[in-house]
């Protein structure tokens, strides 16, 4: 397993002077029920601010105005809206599916809906409770190299049925290579499992450990692969950034509020531009 270095941040470029908000990508994100509005919330301010072009986020109309008052950049739809919600996946380029979510009938109906929707050209991110709901429904991706799932460990045990004592490298990557897409296994030291190559993060902190530091990841990671390349080098770029930001903010932070590593993202991403 490879150790991602600062290395991996060199594929965050300086922008080309002849672009517009398309050229860096249309990100849909689909979460956030009336109990975890705030998980939508985290992952879209981490989107928007790692530099997707164009927002949208499907959720609860019961989340519209608190999103909007803290990120106005973004844009909602009322995931009981259907023909609304069919126009703004098909222009997707990333769908991120899953933070806070939640598990019910509804939650069930629209994870069905979105694999069902997503296209040959569409990457899709699985977090949250959507990789809980893919585990329990056997849900058959329909393009597995583009889809990415970000689960801690108790998600992966039951993604992949490995036991959390007994996720070792060689039983990830067994599980990995039979569902061909990439694998985000996040702790306290995340791992990336993918189709060409498996990598560490060696970076991360304990005031990490707040509600939301995974679904800014995931925000991240989407909004990441809206702009730079197709390929787990940009994952990896959005795992390690993640990291490295939170390390910075804990040297002067007990707690690592996972909206100061979104609200730092610009910041960093202009120092490692190259
Ligand atoms: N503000 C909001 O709206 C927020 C909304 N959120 C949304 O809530 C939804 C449910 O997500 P979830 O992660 O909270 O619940 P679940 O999937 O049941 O996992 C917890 C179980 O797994 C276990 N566990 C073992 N290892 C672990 C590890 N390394 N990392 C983490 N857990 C680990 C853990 O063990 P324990 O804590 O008991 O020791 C516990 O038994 C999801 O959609 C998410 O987006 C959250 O993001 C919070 C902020
Ligand atoms: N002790 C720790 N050290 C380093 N990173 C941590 C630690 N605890 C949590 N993290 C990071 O925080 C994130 C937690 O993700 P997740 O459990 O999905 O959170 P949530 O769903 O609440 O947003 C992951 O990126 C994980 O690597
Ligand atoms: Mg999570």
């Amino acid at each position: 397993m490879q150790s991602l270095t600062k290395q991996c941040l060199s594929i965050i470029k300086t922008r080309p002077q002849e672009s517009h908000k398309g050229t860096f990508g249309r990100t849909v994100l689909v979460g956030g029920n009336a109990q975890f509005g705030g998980a939508i919330m985290m992952s879209t301010e981490a989107c928007v601010n790692a530099g997707s072009g164009l927002t949208t986020v499907v959720t609860d109309s019961k989340n519209h105005q608190a999103l909007h008052a803290r990120m106005p950049e973004a844009m909602t739809v009322d995931w009981q809206d259907k023909e609304v919600c069919d126009a703004v996946l098909a222009s997707a380029d990333v769908i991120l599916m899953g933070p806070g979510l939640g598990e019910d009938e509804k939650s069930r109906e629209l994870l069905t809906y979105v694999l069902q929707e997503q296209t040959e050209d569409q990457l899709l991110v699985i977090d949250g409770s959507a990789i809980t709901l893919v585990a329990q429904n056997n849900e058959q991706l329909p393009y597995p190299k583009q889809t990415i799932f970000t689960p801690h460990q108790m998600e992966w045990q039951r993604l992949s049925g490995i036991k959390i004592a007994d996720q070792t490298e060689e039983m990830n990557q067994a599980i990995q290579q039979k569902l061909e897409a990439t694998i985000v296994l996040k702790s306290h030291r995340t791992e990336i499992y993918s189709n060409t190559g498996c990598f560490y993060n060696p970076l991360g902190n304990p005031g990490m450990a707040t509600g939301g530091t995974g679904d800014t990841l995931a925000g991240i990671i989407a909004g990441f692969l809206a702009q730079f390349p197709h390929s787990v080098d940009t994952i990896n770029a959005a795992v390690y950034l993640h990291s490295y930001i939170a390390d910075q903010i804990a040297h002067d932070n007990y707690v690592v509020l996972p909206t100061k590593i979104s609200q730092a993202l610009p910041y960093w991403m202009k120092k490692f531009e190259i």
